[in-house]
């Protein structure tokens, strides 16, 4: 087990090495501080300064090594969880990775879930899959592939497949199209164990995190307005906790400062803007500890 100078056990981390969650999830640890490898052939790496060490793994097995307690947390996919089986809990959504999963079929040959019954489905997440069926009371016949499912239903392996839709561009090409109402929307997640310990280290490298989804999602605002329009001004900026609203040396006027959601803050100028707000600034966060 690895510690640090001071004897300290390191917070073990699963960070996905390849696929579609690996760049994303690189770029958030490295944007809370934290060091990350250079070559993607790197296998682990320690961060003794920030108490760490993260361990590159293939996103589907991450749940597996944090339901065990092999390691503390790690990030993966909402859908690779729930496939996984594991006895991992789901600590905070990361805001990438987005995906919906879906049943998909030849065009104009599916319209209903209720005609999953009997058939043969091609997919890479069997655990979402049977559940699926299992709690509809359904039987059909599931067929675990790598990849690349898309392809079974032309060479005749599967009537039905289930995977991850993004684009649906992969789909299209394939002749085929969902049907029936999405089965689980995913996104990139942080998990831990689920019990009710918590490892050492995790509360400082969570807050780290919901700092960076906070400066991500949110930005700076600040204005100056006649006294007598605060009110108005601070319910459209109402702030985290509550707005800064400072004394300006101009009689009769203040300063108002409030982080804003970053979605829409264009339209909030223009509408602070009618209600007198004057020297309207918006900036960057580049970090932040709520
Ligand atoms: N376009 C996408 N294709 C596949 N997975 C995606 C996509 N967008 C987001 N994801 C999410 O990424 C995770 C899949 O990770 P995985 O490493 O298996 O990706 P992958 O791109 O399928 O990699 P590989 O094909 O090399 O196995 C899932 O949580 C899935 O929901
Ligand atoms: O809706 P789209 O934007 O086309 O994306 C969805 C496709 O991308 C993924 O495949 P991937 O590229 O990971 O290949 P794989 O099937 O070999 O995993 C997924 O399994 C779908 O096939
Ligand atoms: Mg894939």
């Amino acid at each position: 087990m690895s510690v640090t100078a001071t004897g300290e056990k390191l917070l073990r981390i699963a960070v996905p090495n390849k696929g579609a969650l690996s760049v994303a999830a690189s770029e958030i640890l490295r944007e809370a501080g934290y060091r990350q490898r250079s070559d993607s052939k790197e296998l682990a790496l320690i961060d003794v300064e920030n108490g760490v060490e993260f361990f590159y793994l293939r996103p589907r097995d991450i749940a597996l090594y944090v339901g065990e307690g092999t390691l503390d947390i790690g990030i993966t996919g909402r859908d690779l969880l729930l496939d996984s089986g594991a006895t991992a809990r789901e600590v905070t959504q990361l805001g990438f990775g987005q995906s919906n999963f879906y049943f998909a079929g030849r065009g104009g040959e599916f319209t209903d879930l209720a005609q999953l019954e009997g058939k043969r489905i091609a997919t890479s997440y069997v655990g979402v899959v049977q559940r699926f069926l299992d709690e509809r009371g359904i039987n059909a016949t599931v067929t675990r592939l790598d990849g690349a499912v898309e392809t079974s239903i032309k060479l005749g392996v599967a009537d039905v497949i289930a995977d991850v839709v993004e684009t649906g561009s992969t789909l299209r090409a394939a002749g085929l199209e969902t049907f029936g109402e999405v089965v689980l929307k995913s996104e990139g997640v942080l998990i831990a164990r689920d019990i009710d310990e918590v490892p050492a280290g995790f509360d400082i490298f969570l807050r780290r995190l919901q700092g960076v989804l906070v400066a991500r999602s949110y930005v700076m605002m600040d204005y100056d307005i006649r006294s007598e329009h605060v009110a108005k001004a601070v319910d459209l900026t109402p702030g985290i906790e509550s707005p800064t609203v400072s004394p300006l040396h101009r009689e009769g006027w203040v300063a108002v400062r409030a982080m804003v959601p970053r979605k829409g803050s264009q339209r909030l100028m223009d509408e602070l803007f009618d209600i007198g707000a004057r020297g309207i600034l918006l900036t960057e966060i580049n970090a932040c500890r709520l």
